[in-house]
């Protein structure tokens, strides 16, 4: 059974189709890259899923429920959680009261809640960071806090949105084995909108590729890079060129 599955979305923008009767069903466990050109409906994928915005057509399950216009806080606390590409943490706390915040409403009991808190920013590797102020991070680690955030509400759905991006080669590798690590060790289904193909050909199990709003490709990454209205509409004629994007 699929944990996350979008029948028929609609969703458009004043008279702007950003999503197309769109279709995608995502198994527990799995790791499905979103690729696309800019403007393709990427986010708005993402914000029709986890409750930010209401599709016009179409529907949402999540877990065999039919989450479609719930709430966001709703579908977070239900186990389906995305993280932003502007991180925007509280400014007079620390990182791992940062951390703490959101896991409250997923951990009882103050020393745990500490305790779980610690541990994620362990585990995403802000240690020395735990108790600076958040706003000191650097880029790479406020992309670590964004995702420290996400799985302190215990996801079994996490939506990550470019959580490469602004990030140096070298502080890309610990951030995809993490992601790896995630769902071996904790079976956790990831959902990701990535530019960096050599991030999504690596981790990926399925690539979706929207283009204009709608479904262009679904496959392996092998299948996706090599499909010639995918070369077309995204990757153009050396798939390199995103490489590095
Ligand atoms: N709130 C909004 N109001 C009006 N138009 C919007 C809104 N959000 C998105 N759009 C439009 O919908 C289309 C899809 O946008 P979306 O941000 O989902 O694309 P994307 O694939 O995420 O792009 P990018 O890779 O640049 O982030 C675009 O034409 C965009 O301008």
């Amino acid at each position: 059974m699929s944990v996350l599955e979008l029948s028929g979305v609609d969703k458009s923008f004043r008279g702007l189709r950003a999503l197309s009767d769109v279709d995608m069903a995502v198994s527990e466990g799995e790791i499905v890259g979103v690729i696309g050109p800019n403007g393709a409906g990427k986010t708005t994928l993402f914000n029709v899923i986890c409750g930010a915005l209401k599709p016009d057509a179409g529907s949402v399950r999540f877990a065999g429920e039919d989450v479609t216009g719930h709430k966001p806080e709703k579908i977070a606390r239900s186990g389906m959680v995305r993280t932003f590409q502007l991180m925007r943490p509280f400014a007079t706390m620390s990182v791992a009261e940062n951390v703490s915040l959101a896991a409250q409403h997923h951990t009882r009991g103050a020393e745990r809640l500490r305790g779980h808190a610690v541990e994620i920013v362990e585990r995403v590797g802000l240690r020395e960071w735990a108790y600076r102020p958040a706003t000191e991070l650097p880029t790479a680690g406020l992309k670590r806090l964004e995702l420290a955030r996400a799985l302190a509400a215990r996801p079994r759905v996490l939506l990550l949105d470019e959580v490469l991006a602004g990030l140096l080669p070298a502080e890309r590798e610990p951030v995809l084995d993490l992601l790896a690590e995630l769902r071996e060790q904790d079976g956790t289904t990831l959902v990701f909108i990535e530019h960096i193909m050599a991030a999504v050909m690596r981790l990926s199990d399925r690539v979706l590729v929207l283009d204009q709003g709608a479904v262009l490709a679904t496959g392996t990454p092998d299948e996706v890079t090599a499909d010639p209205r995918v070369i077309e509409a995204y990757l153009g004629e050396e798939p390199t060129t995103h490489a590095d994007a």
